[in-house]
Formats: structure tokens, sequence, C-alpha cells
């Protein structure tokens, strides 16, 4: 799984690179630029033959301008005609950086590709009548920090992030940035005001956080990672990694073959509801098929006997108990995972039978998976304890669940749902699985799992339902509930995809019929 860092994560990494490894910092530079500019070129398919192809490039005063210097060198390099921009005084640079623009304008006297201009006003003109075939953004990298979405941008910074948007926009020249989006925050993914829109980004050595929250994806384009020499080791121990088709992989235990269905994992959904005024067995319906589609060998529900027919009618393969606690934690006891919540309801007698079976300890030594009005039930203040009696659960929120059970508003979850899991994880002792684009994974002490699978073909009523059963038989066929969750949210959001090619509209069922060719896909890849 590849890392994902913060801006601190980052600077950390490159400091331990400069330090401990000794590889000097214009050396650092020297391979961003020329990765970035070879990833460019690639991008643009003029990998073999750039002459005849224009690109200009904005440096600002950071670091983030002297990659660009660099970036500017190799296209040269490779034939291309290059215009740089520079939105400060020269002398104003760093060594480093100096050093990279001097060699630029030592490049000047022999080569007639290059024109290097000083602040906008002077480049103007030449860079309205010139055709570029990319722009190419040193304005801002990992040194930006914003503290609020909007936050207005001084000049000449601000003129040049707006020019470069509207040349986008008025030609047909690609964006590249150089490891993020000028005025994005490489952390949050809060954009200031203006912010690059890119169509692709070359980040440096690692992920950055920013670029999946927030307006992080609005800004990327296609994300492209350079290897500048910054080895994984020295950024050790990451926070957060992403998860890919390999992980999920793992975490799917195929059925030995000579094993029956009680030894293919064993799951006991606890879900549905029916009152007077409205009946949720929906919801159990898709969790049991959602578990049955994932490879669980024997599923049991616990729904309101009256609708066992419906269930025997919609998965026939699915044992029905009723509501007997007794009966309930029995089965329990034979699961080898738990799930609890899809439309069990929200009146005090579903609240009170939900704290009842949370407390046994047959549910709460078992692996759990607990969502949607169990989490209802668990963020009431008298309950909020009981996850700490828990041996191996995983808790599945949606941002609104998450709210109830954090006190934090939505807004504020929204703008950082890494830390809200991450915290939530450890003060209270659980994995945690923060539903949304994109998912995010949390344990009381690992790193943190981003899952980037899925779009809004996804975004369908009973989505959510189809998730839990799926963590619950990963979990019951032997993973843990956090590698389950992980691995069910990639499966997941995977079926999503394959589930129409037009996610507007992709239905519950949809999902649950691509499930089989979602896990299936997975281990075509790893032949
Ligand atoms: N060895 C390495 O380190 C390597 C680093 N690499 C590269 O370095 C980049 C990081 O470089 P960096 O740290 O110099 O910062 P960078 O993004 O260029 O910008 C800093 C400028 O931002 C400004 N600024 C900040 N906040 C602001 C605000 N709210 N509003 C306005 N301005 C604001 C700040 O201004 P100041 O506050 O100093 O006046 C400063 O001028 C990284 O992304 C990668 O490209 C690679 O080459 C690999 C090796
Ligand atoms: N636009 C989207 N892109 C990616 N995933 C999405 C999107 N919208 C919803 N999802 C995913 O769909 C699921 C919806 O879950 P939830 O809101 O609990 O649904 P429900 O309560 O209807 O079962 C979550 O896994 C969420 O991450
Ligand atoms: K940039």
């Amino acid at each position: 799984m590849l890392p994902v860092v913060t801006a601190i994560e980052m600077s950390k990494a490159d400091k331990a690179a400069i330090e401990e490894l000794r590889i000097g910092e214009s050396r650092l530079m020297e391979l961003a630029g020329s990765e970035a500019a070879d990833i460019i070129l690639k991008a643009l398919e003029k990998n073999d033959n750039p002459e005849g192809c224009s690109f200009l490039v904005v440096c600002g005063k950071g670091n983030n301008g002297g990659d660009g210097f660099v970036v500017a060198r190799h296209l040269l390099n490779r034939g291309a005609t290059v215009d740089v921009v520079l939105l400060c005084p020269p002398e104003t640079l760093k060594p480093v950086n100096r050093e990279g623009y001097l060699i630029l304008e030592a490049y000047r006297h022999h080569n007639e590709p290059l024109r290097i201009f000083h602040g906008i006003e002077e480049a103007i003109d030449s860079i309205t009548e010139t055709g570029y075939s990319a722009l190419i953004d040193g304005i801002l990298g990992t040194g930006l920090r914003i503290t609020q979405a909007g936050e207005a941008l001084p000049e000449p910074i601000a003129s040049a992030i707006t020019l470069l948007n509207t040349l986008r926009h008025n030609s047909d020249a690609l964006i590249a940035a150089l490891d993020v989006p000028s005025g994005l925050d490489a952390t949050t993914g809060l954009s200031a005001s203006p912010a690059v829109i890119a169509d692709l980004t070359v980040t440096m050595a690692f992920l950055k956080t920013g670029f999946f929250f927030n307006e992080g994806p609005l800004h990327c384009g296609d994300l492209h990672t350079a290897e500048i020499s910054i080895p994984r080791f020295i950024a050790e121990p990451v926070s957060t990694l992403l998860t890919d088709g390999e992980f999920a992989a793992e975490q799917f235990i195929m059925r030995n073959p000579a094993a029956a269905k009680h030894q293919n994992g064993k799951v006991l959904i606890i879900a549905g509801s029916i009152s007077s005024t409205s009946s949720m067995i929906g919801a159990a319906m898709l969790a049991v098929k959602a578990a049955l589609k994932t490879g669980a060998g024997y599923v049991c529900v616990s729904l309101p006997l009256t609708h066992a027919a419906a269930m025997h009618a919609f998965a026939p393969g699915a044992v029905v108990i009723g509501r007997d606690l007794d009966v309930i934690a029995e089965k329990a006891r034979w699961a080898d995972a738990v799930l609890i919540g899809c439309g069990l309801g929200r009146d005090s007698a579903s609240v009170s039978f939900i704290a009842d079976l949370l407390q046994r300890k047959e549910i709460a030594a078992n692996k759990l998976v607990i969502d949607a009005d169990a989490l209802y039930a668990l963020a009431l203040p008298d309950l909020s304890s009981l996850s700490f009696g828990f041996s191996d659960a995983i808790l599945t929120p949606h941002y609104g669940e998450m709210s109830r059970l954090s006190g934090f508003s939505v807004e504020s979850i929204a703008c950082d749902p890494l830390d809200t899991a991450r915290t939530y994880a450890e003060k209270h002792r659980v994995n945690l699985l923060l539903k949304g684009y994109p998912t995010v994974i949390a344990a009381p002490s690992d790193p943190v799992l981003l899952n980037t699978t899925g779009t809004d073909a996804l975004g369908t009523a009973g989505s959510g339902d189809i998730l839990s059963g799926m963590i619950a038989a990963l979990a019951a066929k032997g993973a843990t509930t956090f590698n389950a969750g992980a691995a069910a949210a990639w499966f997941h959001g995977r079926a999503g995809d394959l589930a129409g090619t037009i996610s507007s509209i992709v239905s519950a069922e949809d999902i649950l019929e691509a499930i089989p060719s979602a896990i299936q896909e997975i281990f075509h890849i790893e032949e």
C-alpha cells in the first residue's frame, strides 16, 4: 500500500533524507525536476519527440519554484521551447534555487528556445501570443499553509495562478502542477483563492493527504508520483496508507477445498425491523445477500419472524431466527462474526434491544460490525462506553452518524475526516470505518487506511448495508475487522464501478450482483 503523507511528514522525510542519508538538497531537486519533465512529456505523448512543443514554467520563490527551474532545463535538453516566469527578484531566492535559476540564465546564452521573464507584467504579451503544449505550475508546493477554505493569496501569486487557469481555459494547453497544485493545502485539501486547477499533478516521493479531501480531487487531475530517491524507510512510520487490490486480495481468505459451509465463515446478522408505520426489512436483505455474495459459508439472520418468508424468497441460503435474546446469543457464539444495526430502528424498544445485545459477552467478544441504528444507540451518552468492552469491533458511520458519535459537526468532520477517524479510534479503542469519498479506516494504533475505489454509483439507498454485509463476511472468513473493513470498502467500490456504465442509475441490487465480479477481478490481477 502506498504511503500518503501530510506536508509535515513530507518535510520530515526530506529532512531525514538530507541529514541522515546525506542526499544533497540539490540532488533531490534535480531528480524532482528531471522526473517531472519526463512524466509531463509522457503524459503529452511527446516523450519521443518534444521538439516543437512549447512550455510555460511559472516559478515561485520557494523550492517548488526551484523544481520549476530544473524542469525547464530538462525540457530544453530534450529539444522543447521554454518560457520561464519568475515571480520574485532572483536575489531573494535561497541558494539551492538560485543555483537552478543561474544555470538557466547561463543556458540563455547558448539556447535560443529559452526566454526568462521577471514578473507577469514583463511576460504577458509574449505569453498571450504563444501557443503552449503545457503550463507548468511551480508557484507553491507543500510550503503553503492555509487556515480556511477560500483564503485570499497575495500578489503576485494570485495573478500568476489566475493566469494559468485562464490560459488553460482559453487554449489547448494542459496544466501540470509540480508536487501540489498551487493554492491547495497539501495536508487538508482546502484550497485558497485562487488555486490552480491542474490536469495532472506530478508529486514528489509520496502522495499527499490533501489530494484526497475537500477540494483536492477537483484540483489535482491525474496523479503521478516522481521517484526522487527519498526511500520509503526514511518516511516510516507513515500514518496513512492507500488501500489497493493486492491488499484487498490478501484479506479475502479462500475456501479450503475440503472445507464445509461451517468452516467458510459463519455470519450472524441482526438487522431489519417492522413497526405499525414502516418496515426496514430491506436493509437486512441487502446485508444478508452481500455477505453471501462475498463468500460467507453460512449466514443466519435475526429479524421479526413475520418476515422470514420474504427473506427466504430473496436469499434462500440464509437461516432466519427471531428476536429472542438467548437464541441470538447462542447463534452469536456459533458465528465467526456478527453484524448488528442495519434497519434495526431507533425507538426506545429498539435502542434497549441493541443495548442488551451489545452487552452480551457472546456478541461483545466476537468479531463485530456495528452499523446504522446500532451506531445511533452507541452514540447515546449511557451507551458510549460500551465500545471499550469489544474485542475486535468496527464501527461504520457515515458523516451524519459520525457527527452523533463524536459530537462534531458534519462540516468539521468533512474538513478533516482523517484526523476525526484517527482520534475517535484512539480515544474509544475501537476500529472505525468512516464512509465517504474516500473512506477512511482507522484503528486505535495502526496507520489509517484510505480507500479511494468507488464513485457516486455507491450513492444509493442500501449501499451502506451492502458494505456492512461484506465486512462481516470477510471478517467471518478470517480477516480482522479492521482489515475486513478496508478490503470490503475496496471491493464495494469496485462493485459500484462494475455495476453499470452510467453511475447515476446504479441501484443497490446492481451493486450486489457485481460483488462476485469485483472479487474475481482481483484474482485475475494477482495471476
Ligand atoms: N528538499 C526538499 O525540501 C525538496 C523540496 N521539493 C519541493 O519543495 C517544495 C516545498 O518548498 P518550500 O518549503 O520552499 O515551499 P513552497 O511550496 O515552494 O512555497 C513556499 C512559499 O509559500 C509561501 N506561503 C506559504 N503560505 C502562504 C500563504 N498562506 N499565502 C501566501 N504565500 C504563502 C511562503 O512565503 P513566506 O511565508 O516565506 O513569505 C513561501 O514563499 C515542495 O512542494 C517540492 O516542490 C522537492 O524539490 C524535493 C526536495
Ligand atoms: N459519491 C460517492 N463516491 C464514492 N462512494 C460513495 C459516494 N456516495 C456514497 N458512497 C459510498 O456508499 C456507501 C453509502 O453508505 P450509507 O450512507 O450508509 O448508505 P445506506 O444507509 O443507504 O445503506 C458508503 O460506503 C459510501 O462511502
Ligand atoms: K505547484
